[in-house]
């Protein structure tokens, strides 16, 4: 089977995340989750929430699904990398995400979320497409909708097709010849810890020469940004007129005047080329304008977010433990 769901940014104004529609239970509960490669619950707003830290996002109701069954016992709770948390209790339930159904998928419910997803009402929740190892379900950990209906699709592979200020799509068990360009270029990934972690060749700021140097980072749908080591990002910003660390922000920012040079990474020879304009991530005021490309700290990877993918076609290739990458 193949299956094929719309990537939706939100909000409207700058691409702080992409969600897209999971049906849930019988009769369907429809709910847009943010599909995160760099984690591997499946999770969702629920009844059992506090009203408190609910505003405005779609809930899961377990009992007005037939087909909700209670995995007694077992608990969750994750925290991720900008320390935002959510825990709760698990059923198993019929997921169905582009026509292609798993029957008894652990559906993680949660009962308590911190404040940056109570706050976000575009998303009741997030679809974890890291490696099963990641999922946090105790006593025994559970597997990812996309591990468990692997079997079934035509191809072993998911394929990110994700558009700055616009839809997108992801697409299970196929690629989409016509949604890219050229070739794809594929690099074997290490999914030791779970993540879809690869390295890439080097770096190139506007049209400056290519820099070769390993970059290890991580694709990871559900980070806004492009979290890369702190030489690369000075030499990006180096090229940007009146753009600073912004010491309020703990970000580098740049007046949205100027003109931001293209970022070029390297995959072996390929390069893939991030339009300048792709990286201003949203205005802060006036005349402030966010970079889209920031230092990744004290992270042992860098982070391609969206700011990358959204420039490229992104093959998630789980059958032969590849990632590939093709212009557009
Ligand atoms: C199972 C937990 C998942 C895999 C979690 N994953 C992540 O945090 C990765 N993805 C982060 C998510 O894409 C997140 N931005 C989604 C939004 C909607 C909240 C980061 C590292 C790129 C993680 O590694 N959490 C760390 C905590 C952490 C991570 C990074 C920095 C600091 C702290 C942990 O607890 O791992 C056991």
């Amino acid at each position: 089977s193949t299956g094929i769901v719309a990537a939706t940014p939100f909000p409207a104004e700058y691409d702080r995340e992409y969600v897209a529609p999971v049906s849930l239970g019988t009769p369907a509960q429809e709910l847009n989750l943010i599909f995160d490669t760099g984690s591997s619950d499946l999770w969702v707003f629920s009844t059992s929430m506090p009203a408190a830290q609910v505003a405005g996002q779609k809930l899961y109701n377990p009992s007005g699904s037939s087909t909700s069954a209670v995995l007694w016992g077992h608990t969750w709770s994750i925290q991720y990398g900008d320390g935002s948390r959510s825990s709760g209790t698990v059923v198993n339930e019929l997921v169905t995400i582009g026509g292609i159904s798993y029957a008894s998928q652990a559906l993680e419910i949660a009962n308590g979320v911190s404040a940056q997803f109570s706050q976000d009402p575009a998303s009741s929740g997030l679809l974890g497409l890291g490696f099963s190892i990641l999922n946090t379900v105790i006593p025994t950990s559970q597997k990812t909708w996309f591990d468990n209906v692997l079997p079934t699709l035509a191809a072993p592979v998911f394929t990110v097709d994700l558009k700055r200020a616009a839809p997108g799509t992801y697409t299970f068990g196929a690629i989409d010849a016509s949604s890219y360009a050229g070739k794809i270029e594929y690099t074997p990934i290490d999914n030791s810890n779970g993540f879809w972690r690869l390295q890439a060749s080097g770096y190139q700021v506007g049209t400056s020469p290519f820099q070769p140097t390993t970059i290890d980072a991580i694709a990871d749908t559900g980070t806004t940004l492009l979290m890369l080591p702190a030489a690369i990002v000075k030499a990006y910003y180096a090229q940007v007129p009146g753009s600073q660390l912004h010491a309020s922000y703990g970000a580098y920012t740049f007046p949205c005047s100027a003109k931001l040079p293209s970022f070029t990474f390297g995959i072996g020879r390929y390069r893939g080329v991030i339009p300048g304009a792709f990286v201003s991530y949203g205005r802060i005021d006036a005349t402030t304008c966010y970079g889209g490309i920031q230092d990744q700290g004290n992270l042992p990877f860098s982070i391609f977010g969206d700011i990358l993918m959204k420039a490229q076609v992104v093959v998630f290739d789980a059958g032969r433990t590849r990632i590939g990458f093709a212009a557009k």
